[in-house]
């Protein structure tokens, strides 16, 4: 495959005449473009800007006497970067889900309360194909595993049995009964109406003592956080629980969690041995299957293929019951290649282009640490919607909308994660910046775009990341930003049976010839008089100055930035090693990569020997004693999922881990 997409090579065509070079085994030239970057000049800003004169060879686009223009002496932002391979990618047959049924909520046998909460408060009419199947099944008094695409109402599918068997219950629930039901989630974001009691990470523990003292019935929590209470407060008593249900199994198992599952199992089962069991997850894995065996009790398996998507082969509908993925018919999906030069800048105007010229986009962008969403949060604060010093609102172009951005990540505190929750949920726009903390379970209505600035380690997580537009049928866009080197992955995805279309670069920064913003400005009669494609490269490259003045404003901003480089560099080389042939850090140019952080030059004191001992000794994080000696730095992968509590044990658990090996299951 790979084969494949190098068989035919296209020059980018925005590239210079300069021959295209071979990105191989270059993290090591450190002071690589030195030269180029010594000669960049700043020209934004009016006064700062310098005027060089003519330049007898320069990348010619159109046909314009270019070579005659005065020209701005910039970073060559479009010089010497790599060749775009022509993706041929295999079109696949994508698994489809109806989302909804036809059937109402009427239908089922339910208090008439609780049909017009949900008629009325909830303003539900008709179930989704998951509710329609699963809730009769829970009714039933049954243990289910269910599975189901991303935003097609899983949450409701158990919460309506549970709410309808409580109720019913002939001796009237006291709230000092404590738990009649759990609920394990994976994250400690705010995840569900009906909310009696949570227990997560970030809050006091000793106001969560005092709130389990008085008693909750349904009681939802991260593993992490239950096991802390379990063994520390003493105040959680199991023998009414009724009901255990683990939402978004899958995300439950990457995030490192098995071992603290069995442990409430085994306190639950201790003190109760009569309940329903409910594991839900978008993706069945073989670790979900594995949790499955030891959680439930002859369960009843429900899956929402769509019954139109004929599966003629039998590996097929083998392939689909295990690891592959479900997407809504309501999502397009994108991707686009880009020379690392160019990458930031791509980004931005392809915020700039859906939110600034689109009417009621709203955005989620997914980094792949904490430290890039602070870096990228600040610089497009400060260069996006204010680059010159005036206010956003007076210098916004005709037919634009004022930008706004937000950002979520591990690193923020509870309330504040909270708060930026709520603003972005009840916003009708916006940009929300933000790590793989926000690509599960996370319902925030009304996004319409997905950007995955880099590629996720896993297609679950693709899909989980995808999964926060396009919900309950709604419609909705994702892309995928990828170097030329790791083209490739979009086969990779295909193999789990998801398919992206490609877009081009230029058709991105397209959008800058309509934003003024980034007009090259010139002293006096000196006029550029370039038109399509040479202006817009004139835009990106006074796009890419904006944000290499900012950077370069000061020396803790230049610090900043590298920072953030070496978080990028560092979680790109903790990638898996069926990825490693795609995303490998030697693959990355250090010089080109540094450009995409608004640095002009690479650093030097990046740690390179640090950087380089991560590409080859990536330790398998099935091993938990190999853990302690990841070269990630705790900051890149600080858990967005912990307890909250580090130091009771619960330290250490990273996005992305593997599931840890079955330890001897928990059978009821
Ligand atoms: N029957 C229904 N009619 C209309 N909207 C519904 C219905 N059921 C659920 N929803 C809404 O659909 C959205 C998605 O539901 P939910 O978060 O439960 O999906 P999910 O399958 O758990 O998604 P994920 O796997 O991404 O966590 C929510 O806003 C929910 O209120």
């Amino acid at each position: 495959m790979r084969r494949q997409t190098e068989a035919t090579k296209r020059k980018h065509q925005v590239s210079s005449d300069a021959p295209p070079a071979k990105r191989r085994n270059e993290i090591s030239s450190l002071s690589a473009k030195k030269a180029s970057n010594k000669e960049t000049q700043r020209a934004f800003k009016g006064s700062a800007h310098k005027t060089f004169p003519p330049k007898k060879h320069l990348d010619t686009i159109g046909n314009e006497r270019q070579e005659e223009k005065p020209c701005v002496k910039t970073s060559s932002l479009f010089k010497n970067n790599p060749e775009i391979p022509e993706l041929h990618r295999t079109v696949v047959k994508q698994a489809r889900e109806q989302v909804f049924s036809p059937e109402a909520f009427q239908e089922l046998d339910l208090h008439p309360h609780l049909i017009s909460t949900i008629n009325t408060v909830l303003k539900m009419s008709s179930m989704t194909s998951v509710q329609k199947q699963s809730i009769p099944v829970l009714l039933e008094g049954r243990d289910a595993l269910v599975r189901s695409q991303t935003g097609s109402g899983k949450t409701l599918a158990y919460c309506i049995p549970v709410v309808q068997s409580l109720q019913a219950l002939t001796s009237k629930i006291q709230r000092s009964d404590g738990p009649y039901a759990l609920v394990l989630v994976p994250t400690r974001e705010p995840f569900t109406w009906i909310v009696p009691g949570v227990l997560m990470g970030g809050e006091k523990r000793k106001s969560e003592k005092a709130r389990l003292r008085k008693g909750i019935n349904i009681l939802i929590s991260t593993p992490g956080r239950l096991v802390d209470h379990i063994k520390s407060t003493k105040n959680i008593h199991f023998n009414r629980v009724r009901w255990l249900v683990v939402d978004e199994a899958d995300r439950i198992l990457d995030l490192g969690f098995e071992k603290d599952v069995t442990v409430i199992l085994n306190a639950v089962n201790a003190e109760c041995q009569k309940r329903q069991n409910v594991l839900l997850s978008a993706t069945l894995t073989e670790g979900v299957t594995r949790l499955a065996d030891i959680s439930l009790h002859n369960p009843v398996s429900i899956s929402v293929l769509d019954k139109s998507w004929d599966q003629p082969n039998p590996k097929e509908v083998a392939s689909i019951q295990l690891d592959s993925f479900a997407i809504p018919e309501s999502l397009d999906q994108y991707v686009v290649l880009v020379p690392s030069k160019l990458r930031l800048v791509c980004l931005a105007a392809f915020i700039l282009k859906k939110c600034k010229f689109e009417k009621d986009q709203k955005m989620i962008v997914f980094f792949s640490s904490c430290e890039l969403v602070e870096f990228h949060y600040n610089l497009f604060l400060h260069t996006l919607l204010c680059h010159s010093g005036t206010p956003a609102s007076e210098t916004l172009p005709s037919a634009s909308w004022p930008l706004k951005f937000l950002r979520l990540h591990g690193n923020m505190k509870q309330e504040e994660r909270t708060s930026v929750f709520h603003e972005f949920s009840h916003s009708g726009t916006g940009v929300l910046l933000c790590t793989d903390v926000a690509s599960r379970g996370l319902d925030l209505p009304q996004v319409t775009w997905i950007v995955q600035y880099s590629a996720p380690s896993a297609p679950a997580e693709y899909i989980h990341r995808i999964g926060r537009t396009a919900r309950i049928g709604c419609h909705g866009s994702s892309l995928l930003i990828l170097a030329p080197s790791e083209a490739e992955y979009v086969n990779s995805l295909a193999s789990h049976k998801i398919n992206v279309s490609e877009i081009k670069l230029e058709g991105i920064l397209a959008v800058l010839a309509k934003d003024d913003c980034f007009k090259r400005r010139q002293r006096g009669a000196q006029r550029s008089h370039a038109t399509g494609p040479q202006e817009i490269r004139e835009r990106a490259t006074v796009l890419q100055t904006v944000f290499e003045d900012y950077v370069h404003s000061s020396q803790r901003m230049v610090s900043w930035a590298k920072k953030a480089l070496q978080s990028f560099i560092r979680a790109y080389a903790t990638y898996p090693k069926e990825l490693k042939s795609i995303f490998h850090v030697r693959s990355l140019h250090l010089g080109h990569v540094a450009k995409s952080f608004g640095l002009r030059d690479a650093p030097r004191n990046l740690g390179v020997s640090a950087v380089r001992k991560a590409s080859f000794k990536r330790p398998d994080p099935r091993r938990k004693t190999q853990r302690k000696h990841h070269l990630v730095p705790a900051e890149v992968l600080h858990s967005e999922h912990s307890s909250g509590l580090e130091g009771n044990g619960t330290k250490g658990r990273k996005q992305g881990l593997r599931v840890a090996p079955s330890k001897p299951g928990l059978r009821r």
